[in-house]
């Protein structure tokens, strides 16, 4: 990894993307769509992870659902852990040891309107529309961020013809994560090093510093929050469909000092069941098979069972 470090050495500015500049570049096709295609798969073959700026995204958006999920997050615990998810970890998480400053809520199937209706019912019976609004809003809009990353990375490997099929045997889930204080001028752990097993995860984090990601020769770098962009990250289902190619970076949060941290996310993984195999486009003389077909769940079900260092992908299906 070609490290860009700040004078602080502990600070890694990741490849910063902008999606702004004109929406004739967002337009597929132009030169400036060509562009973001070498750009954005550069940023997620080399870091696996990427900032963007993207305008259709109000900075006042996020901080309403900052205020939002701040909201949630107050509620007493009893109300909080209703949200139980259909899954491990896609529901309400708090109070683990190992991660004792890190809360989280999930919603999934969030592009449907009836489960975000469900959501708030169950955590606010009077009702909650601004919330509603603001999440539907909100998601939406990084649902179609998801799509276009997507888009140009596969075009970007001339696989373009599999766009759809990924998009319909995808799932979605919208999660609001919480870390409290830890109140010491030591760091201590948020949440615990992984790489994300979604298709992609599109983060929006406040302004409270705490995200770290792992380099290849193996240090920790903090990634400073930039307000209004989003952080990108390649998840293993996609790493692996892509025969390696595109890298799972390890992340983790390290909290210290006096203040809370709130983030949110967006994750694409594929569906209940679905199987992962590289297309025979992605396999060639240079780039010889590294994953066998293996079923995503069966894959999580091992990752829940084993979570590990972060190479579980490699573990489990890795060609030797
Ligand atoms: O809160 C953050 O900034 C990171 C969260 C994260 O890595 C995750 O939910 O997978
Ligand atoms: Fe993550």
């Amino acid at each position: 990894m070609d490290l860009k470090v700040d004078d602080d050495d502990q600070i890694i500015q990741i490849p910063l993307i902008d999606f702004t500049k004109g929406h004739q570049d967002l337009e597929e096709g132009s030169d400036g769509w060509k562009n973001l295609c070498d750009q954005v798969r550069q940023a997620c073959e080399e870091y696996g992870c990427f900032q963007v700026v993207y305008s259709k995204i109000s900075v006042e958006l996020c901080e309403e659902m900052f205020k939002s999920s701040k909201e949630l997050f107050d509620l007493p615990d009893e109300t909080k852990m209703k949200n139980t998810g259909s899954k491990p970890y896609n529901g309400y998480i708090g109070k683990i040891d190992v991660v004792p400053l890190y809360e989280s809520l999930g919603i999934e199937d969030v592009l449907n309107l009836e489960a975000v209706q469900a959501f708030v019912q169950l955590m606010w019976p009077d009702g909650n529309s601004v919330f509603c609004e603001i999440v539907n809003s909100m998601t939406k809009k990084m649902y179609e961020l998801n799509l276009t990353i997507l888009k140009l990375l596969m075009e970007s490997y001339g696989v373009e013809k599999y766009y759809s099929s990924h998009v319909d045997n995808s799932d979605i889930i919208f999660r609001a994560m919480k870390y409290k204080a830890p109140n010491s001028n030591d760091s201590e752990i948020g949440l615990q090093p992984h790489v994300d097993k979604s298709c992609l995860s599109i983060l929006c984090q406040d302004s409270v510093q705490g995200l770290e990601v792992l380099s290849r020769e193996g240090n920790w770098f903090r990634v400073a929050p930039l307000p209004g962009a989003f952080t990108v990250f390649i998840g293993d289902a996609l790493k692996a469909w892509s025969n390696g190619r595109l890298h799972g970076v390890k992340h983790r949060v390290m909290m210290n000092g006096d203040k809370e941290r709130y983030s949110f996310g967006l994750f694409s993984s594929p569906k209940e069941g679905l199987m992962i195999e590289v297309p025979d486009e992605l396999v060639d003389k240079e780039h010889p098979l590294l994953f066998r077909s293996f079923n995503y769940t069966d894959f999580l079900h091992y990752y829940y069972s084993h979570i590990d260092d972060g190479n579980e992908l490699e573990v489990y299906a890795g060609v030797v």
